[in-house]
Formats: structure tokens, sequence, C-alpha cells
């Protein structure tokens, strides 16, 4: 039994990691949104005078030992390689017409860097992002414009996105909470934005301060001012397979606010599974949900790989026309207190499977197997890498 004092975290972060932690054990019982309800009520959170928003004394009984995955890396490989395969032969068994080209987002830089526990300095992120855009990635997004109160790791922004190079084939998307975030991007000349929903009402207040109606109301501001620079813009739709505070999240709401955003403007919608819960199942109803509402070639599949099932619903959305797909470099973020605990799926991962299946991608991933081993490094954590 361990008792854990989740301080000094932001809000985003003590989320993940206590819906992770949570959820670890659990699954997949049936009993996660109980759960998952009781165990928020045991906790205490308070808005302090610098907005940071921090669980006090948070119980979790739980075992630290059983959180690390029991399977080394070479049998994770063969699991993988076993998967393509069944995957390959359904295909070619039922005739399924795949994309014959993915565009992998990296998201490393942003989703990855901001859970991760050691302050990274703005030098070794531009030469991050550098590197990733010179490997073929044609989207690499940068940062965000938050508030540094609320994810310290990002408050180098306008350093960062003015110290890379800007390659014209390559995007470097930008997360933008609000007007506020969108003047500081547009000072440093960033060309693409994203904003960021829920398709919960509890984690969108706990991440971002507000109700889903107020979010949408701030995007819509966002957004038409963003289109007065002609910027492009994202939209992101977190939680779409379950909340880490109100447990299950219904396909239709995930519909419902992915084709607000999509009405509102923005060229693709980026689903996320923010605390990797996802299964295949779950996977194909909520895109059998969402495609009525928004067509097929402007979604993307934003995974997080939890419980090592980002791949397998990855797969799903391929059979589904998805073919776009956000990943981390090396499997950036996921959480410090369980250090095999996976963040983002792993971009390494994702190439190769995705090559497996004769995908084109356009990415080098020798070069990409090399960044992630030295971003890892530079980290001090472990590299979801699968591959030797
Ligand atoms: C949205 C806010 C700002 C609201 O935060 P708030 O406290 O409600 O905002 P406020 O308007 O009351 O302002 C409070 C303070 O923040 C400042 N402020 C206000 N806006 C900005 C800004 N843009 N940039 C810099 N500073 C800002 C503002 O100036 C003020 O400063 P003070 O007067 O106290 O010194 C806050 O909640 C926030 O920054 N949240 C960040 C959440 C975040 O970054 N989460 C991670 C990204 S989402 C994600 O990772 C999921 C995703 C996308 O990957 C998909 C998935 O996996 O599911």
């Amino acid at each position: 039994m361990i008792f854990l004092i989740f301080q000094n975290l932001t809000i985003r972060q003590n989320a993940i990691y206590f819906g992770n932690i949570l959820l670890y054990f659990l699954y997949p019982k049936q009993v996660i949104k109980s759960l998952l309800n009781s165990s928020l009520k045991s906790s205490q959170y308070t808005n302090k005078n610098n907005q940071i928003y921090k669980y006090k004394s948070v119980k979790i009984n739980c075992n630290l030992n059983k959180m690390a995955s029991t399977l080394t890396k070479a049998q994770r490989l063969k699991n993988l390689n076993d998967l393509l395969s069944q995957f390959s032969n359904k295909v070619k068994q039922n005739n399924i017409k795949l994309p014959k080209f993915v565009k992998v987002v990296e998201v490393g830089p942003r989703d990855g860097l901001q859970n991760e526990a050691t302050l990274l300095p703005a030098k070794d992120k531009i030469d991050l992002i550098n590197r990733l855009s010179d490997s073929g990635l044609k989207t690499v997004e940068t940062t965000s414009f938050v508030s540094p109160k609320w994810v310290p790791q990002m408050g180098d922004n306008m350093e960062v996105f003015a110290g890379i190079n800007k390659y014209p084939n390559v995007s470097y998307p930008c997360l933008v909470p609000n007007v506020k975030g969108l003047e500081q991007a547009l000072k440093v000349g960033v060309k693409e934005i994203a904003v960021f929903g829920a398709a919960s009402e509890g984690f969108t207040q706990k991440n971002i301060n507000c109700s889903i109606a107020e979010s949408l109301e701030r995007f819509r501001a966002v957004i038409e001012e963003a289109k007065k620079h002609n910027l492009l813009v994202r939209g992101y739709v977190s939680t779409v397979m379950g909340c880490p505070y109100q447990g299950d999240v219904d396909p239709e709401k995930v519909a419902e606010v992915s084709k607000i955003l999509y009405d509102m403007g923005c060229y693709e919608i980026s689903l996320g599974d923010t605390i990797g819960i996802g299964t295949p199942e779950k996977t194909d109803k909520m895109l059998t949900a969402v495609k009525k509402q928004v067509p097929v070639e402007k979604l993307a599949a934003h995974f997080h790989d939890t419980f090592d099932k980002a791949i397998s619903n990855i797969l799903v959305a391929l059979e589904h026309g998805v073919s776009v797909v956000d990943s981390s470099i090396a499997g950036l973020g996921g959480c410090p207190y369980a250090k095999k605990q996976a963040g983002n799926v792993c971009t390494e991962n994702v190439v190769y499977s995705l090559q497996q299946l004769g995908i084109e991608t356009g990415i080098d991933l020798l070069k990409l197997k090399q960044i992630g081993s030295d971003i890892t490094t530079k980290l001090k954590r472990d590299n979801m890498c699968l591959l030797e």
C-alpha cells in the first residue's frame, strides 16, 4: 500500500497521473466509473491565488511494483508483430481498404514534454524540433501558449517557437486556449494553432478551468481572430474514450463536440484518448459516432498508450479510414511515478507498424530512432521504442 501526496503538480499532470494509476489497477473491471467518481470525492483541490490547482493528500491504494509492465521489450515487439500480421491477414481476407499514406503528427515536444518531470532547456527543445522536422515528419507540434503557472514546461513557448528552423514543407502547430494565447503566438509568427476541448465536463473544468460550453465560446473567438490572420486551426477533443473524473464518455458527446469545432472552422479534429483507456471496441463505437458528424478524412487519432492498446486502437482507426495519427517521439510523456507507464503512443512504433502494413509515411525511421534515443538519454527516462 502506498500513500502518495500529489502536490506541486499542475492539474493536467495530476489528472493524468491519478487517472492512470487508478485505472491501471482497476482495468478491465467494470467498476472504473464508480471508483473514479468516489476517488475524486476523496480528494480536495483548491484554487490558490497562483491559479494552480493542487490535490491535497490524495490517498491511493496501490502497489507500485505492479505498475511496471512485466513484459520485456522483446516480448512486446513480438506481440506487436503478431498483432500486425493478424491484422494484415484480416485486411487481405476481408478486402479492407487502408489509407495508402498516413500523416504522422509529432506531438512529443508539446504533449510529451508537458508531462515530463524534467524541465528541458529551450535550446534542447529547439534542437529536438529541428531534428524531428528533418526526419520527414510533416507536422511537429511545437509548444503551447498556455499559462506557465498551469504548465511550467511550456513557459518558454516564445523562445522555442522563435528559435526553431521553419522548413516550408513542415507545419509547426501550437496549442492556444484563448485570445491571450493567440496574441502571444502571433507575436512570434505562428502559422497554425490548435484549440483544445474535451468531451467531458470534468476534464474540461480541470484542464482549462471552464465548462464545455464556455470553452467552445472561447474557441469561437480564437478561431475567428485566427482566421483574420490566415492561420490554420486544428481542434482537439480530449477524453474521447473515458475521463479520469467522470469515467465513461458517450461517443455521441464526442461526435457533438467534434462537429461544433469542425463547423467553427477547424480543418482537422484530433480525437484524444487522453488517459489511454481505449479498446478496439470503444474505438470502433466512438469513430462510428464521430464519422456521422465529421468527414473521416478530417479526423486524427491521438491515442495514449497507458495499457499498451494504442496501436490496436490505431489499427481500428485505419480500418475506419482515418489517415492522420498523432504520436510522441520515444513515447515521451506519461507518469513519472511509474517509470514504465507509457504516455502518448511512441512515434517510432507507429511508423514501424505503418511500414509493416505497407502504408507510406515519408519518415526516416532510423533518424527517428536516434532522436528518440538521444532525447530519452537527456531526460533520463525510459524509451518506449520497441525496435533495436
Ligand atoms: C486556459 C487557462 C489559461 C485558463 O486559466 P484561468 O486561470 O481560468 O485564466 P484567467 O483568464 O483567469 O487568467 C489567469 C492568469 O493566467 C494568465 N493567462 C491566461 N491565459 C493565458 C495564456 N494563454 N498564456 C499565458 N498566460 C495566460 C492571465 O493573464 C492570468 O495571469 P495573472 O493575472 O494571474 O498573472 C489555463 O487553464 C491554462 O493555461 N490551462 C492549460 C491547460 C493545458 O495546457 N493543458 C494541457 C494541454 S491539453 C492536452 O494535453 C490534451 C491533448 C490536447 O493533448 C489531447 C489529449 O491527449 O486528449
